[in-house]
């Protein structure tokens, strides 16, 4: 059996097995810094429901609803006692409507009054941009620094929570509706700090043997970040050989290639491919990463092939909507193989992103190793894409 690095807490099953990461412990548990984070994790799940939260940064203060046609009631009780909302997007959405900007993360734009709820879903929503042709020309407001701060934060926010980046938002209200004091309130700098370093810090919480096809000595270990983000895995296959060097594959998550067989992507075939070569080797890792559609979420990536069967490609398809092309931190990846002892490897991959992101956190990639299958009809678009847009080797 595996044996990867020694727990370094007490073997007390409810407690995690390990920690991986840098400054995992908090001197004062209750203290200021956890109630921080505590109210960050509360405004993501508000967002989720549609809920609006507030967001400070300094001098600046605003109300926050996600974009978005989720709570018609909410959006029309705040514009009654607010005025319309003002919308803020990313600069990538920015420049799919064609604002005018000062390239700042996000753009503020000017509210409108005659804006209806599907109009503003639609600033956000790049699935409707057909169905909604967009009302410009839009007009931006000018934001000074701790504004710039606290949209930045309602954006990552929204990107944590896998919703649209795109914000409605009422900047410091004069005076604030009923029942606003009782929302969950956050600071930037904390949003910002929990972005930052949350995803790198892992516990080991679980592991068991999982003889899996094409590997039969192979173990699973789970791991949770100590932000409360999504659970992450590593088959580890084979027996440590001090000889050689671990052949490690980074395989996102996909829903529709790894489970449904879709056809549109490699993932499915990069996936058992990947199991197949580690096993045949006979020692490495497969992390299983819970980066759904690189890391927007898979209701994100669903409009995402929406836009590609308008004809958008994988690329402007993640612009259209708001998001970087590529949103993917390697951060767990990094703090999870450090956990495995496994910090120098061959990598599988033909995406140089990934070596190169490993190594900047520190990690020794010696090899890449190509990581290719036969094309199909459905697919061949998309590789080619990601050669020719991101730098594949391919
Ligand atoms: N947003 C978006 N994500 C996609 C699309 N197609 C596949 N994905 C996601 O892309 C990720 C696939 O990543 P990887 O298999 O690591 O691929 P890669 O970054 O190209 O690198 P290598 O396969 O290692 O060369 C998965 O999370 C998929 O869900 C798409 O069209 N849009
Ligand atoms: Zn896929």
């Amino acid at each position: 059996m595996v044996k990867a690095s020694p727990p370094t807490s007490a073997s007390d099953p409810d407690t995690p097995r390990s920690q991986a990461g840098s400054g995992s412990t908090t001197a004062d548990p209750f203290g200021a810094d956890a109630a921080l984070m505590h109210r960050v994790a509360r405004a993501q799940d508000d967002l989720r429901r549609w809920y609006p939260v507030r967001v400070t940064a300094g001098s600046a203060e605003l109300l926050m609803l996600p974009a978005g046609s989720g709570n018609p009631a909410m959006l029309a009780a705040l514009s009654d006692r607010l005025g319309p909302p003002h919308p803020v997007i990313t600069r990538e959405r920015a420049a799919v409507l064609k604002v005018q900007h000062k390239g700042h993360e996000t753009v503020r734009l000017a509210p409108r009054a005659d804006r209806s709820a599907l109009d503003l879903a639609a600033l956000a929503d790049a699935t409707l941009d057909l169905a909604t042709p967009l009302k410009g020309p839009f007009t931006t407001e000018p934001t000074d620094a701790d504004a710039d701060r606290a949209q930045a934060a309602a954006l990552t926010l929204l990107k944590r929570a896998r919703l649209l980046p795109a914000a409605l938002i009422w900047p410091a209200p004069d005076r604030w509706p009923d029942g606003a004091a009782a929302l969950t309130l956050v600071e930037a700098d904390a949003v910002a700090r929990l972005a930052e370093t949350g995803p790198g810090r892992v516990h080991r919480i679980a592991e068991a043997r999982l003889p899996v096809a094409h590997a039969p000595d192979s173990r699973l270990i789970g791991y949770r970040p100590t932000d409360g983000g999504p659970e992450h895995f590593a088959l580890v296959i084979g027996q440590p050989d001090r000889a050689a060097v671990p052949l490690v594959r980074l395989h996102s998550e996909c829903f529709t290639g790894d489970l449904l067989g879709s056809l549109k992507c490699d993932c499915g075939d990069q996936l058992r491919g990947a199991i197949q070569r580690i096993g045949a080797v006979g020692w490495g890792a497969l992390l299983y990463l819970a980066q759904e559609g690189r890391g927007i979420g898979l209701m994100s990536k669903l409009k995402a092939y929406a836009l590609q069967d308008q004809g958008h490609d994988t690329v402007d398809a993640n612009l259209r909507l708001g998001f970087g092309v590529d949103e993917r931190l390697f951060d767990p990846a990094a703090a999870m193989l450090r956990d495995l002892g496994m910090e120098r490897i061959r990598l599988l991959t033909n995406n140089p992103a990934k070596v190169a992101g490993l190594e900047a956190l520190g990690l020794d990639v010696v090899e890449r190793v190509p990581h290719t299958f036969a094309t199909n009809p459905h697919n061949e678009a998309y590789l080619a894409t990601k050669r020719d847009k991101t730098g594949h080797y391919l």
